[in-house]
């Protein structure tokens, strides 16, 4: 095969109460990369647009390339060649699984140009090395829904341990991306390494009371459970009117509210997707009385993941 071009969704990581264990793809935006074929052996970026010349160029540094690297070497193929441009169709730092969208395109179209030597499972330990590439920390609850699709739970890193879980049909994701980017590694640094027991115990019966909820399309639980006592009151500091943003999603008819990722971007749940167009209204109008701008995304939870787009 000469030619491949593959895309990988954007991902709303944590998803409340769930830090580096849930995930979910959306349909839109996403990253897309397009591999050709080179005598030569050796990973060569030739393009990425919409990064205005910010990604790193060398292969072993760009997470869409570093885990085609990866990839072959785990292989033991040494001879393989191949020109890259990568279409980068979200704002980076952005807290929509940015570095994971490039890294899950990058994998998936390099195992198809090789005939898919691996199943879609055994790609995601090369994609979450795309992550330690973009922030030092190889987590999955990005790189896991963008390469799989669907609601991820990891239930353990060491060994790892990964499954979906159904979620209702008429569930309803809004992201609001606000014009300001802040970078994984430095929201993961501010964190705190001891957690309260008190907080632990309230954590754990959120988590409990989402992957309930989501499975018996409980919508009152699923909104009473989508509270993050440990992170989000740290990290919300540096999203300016994050406050303001989450109580107009809950005004406006989200079934709850929280940091996408490490943030900036906010996302909220919703019942049906005018709840859902409602509440990204709100959001966007409550940045904008503060004077930030803002992108608004509404999706259904996307099922399927990644796709090649071309043979
Ligand atoms: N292909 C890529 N796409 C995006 N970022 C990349 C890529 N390759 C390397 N990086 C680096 O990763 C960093 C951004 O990654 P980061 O994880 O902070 O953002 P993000 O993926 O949008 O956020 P999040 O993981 O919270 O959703 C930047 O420093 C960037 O240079
Ligand atoms: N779980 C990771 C996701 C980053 O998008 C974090 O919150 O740092």
């Amino acid at each position: 095969m000469n030619f491949v071009k593959a895309f990988a969704p954007a991902t709303v990581a944590n998803v409340a109460c769930g830090f580096d264990i849930f995930g979910f793809a959306v349909k839109e935006p996403g990253d897309t990369v397009e591999l050709r074929r080179r005598d030569e052996p050796g990973i060569v970026i030739t393009d990425i647009t919409g990064d205005e010349g910010r990604l790193p160029r060398n292969a072993e540094k760009n997470s869409v390339t570093g885990v085609m690297l990866y990839l072959l070497k785990h292989l033991g193929i040494t001879d393989f060649g191949c020109e890259v441009v990568l279409h980068k169709n979200m704002p980076l730092g952005s807290g929509m699984g940015s570095s994971a969208a490039s890294a899950v395109a990058g994998v998936v179209a390099i195992n198809e140009m090789l005939g898919k030597p691996l199943t879609r499972q055994e790609l995601l330990p090369f994609a979450m090395e795309g992550e330690r590439i973009a922030s030092g920390s190889a987590h999955a609850d990005n790189v896991g829904p963008s390469l799989l699709g669907g609601f991820v739970v990891i239930r353990s890193y060491n060994p790892l341990d990964i499954f979906t879980i159904p979620v209702p049909g008429d569930l309803y994701c809004t992201l609001v991306h606000p014009d300001i980017e802040i970078n994984t590694k430095d929201a993961r640094f501010i964190l705190r390494n001891e957690v309260s027991l008190k907080n632990t115990i309230a954590q754990m019966g959120n988590v409990a009371g989402l992957v309930a909820g989501l499975m018996q399309a409980d919508y009152d639980l699923i909104s009473r459970s989508m509270v993050d006592v440990i992170i989000e009151p740290v990290r919300s500091i540096l999203i300016p009117q994050f406050k303001e943003v989450k109580q107009a999603a809950i005004d406006h008819g989200a079934l709850g509210c929280s940091i996408s990722g490490s943030g900036p971007s906010l996302f909220a749940l919703s019942r049906g997707v005018e709840n859902a167009q409602k509440a990204g209204a709100a959001m966007k109008d409550t940045f904008a009385d503060a004077g930030i701008a803002s992108s608004l995304h509404v999706s259904s939870i996307n099922q399927g993941g990644a796709v090649v787009l071309t043979e």
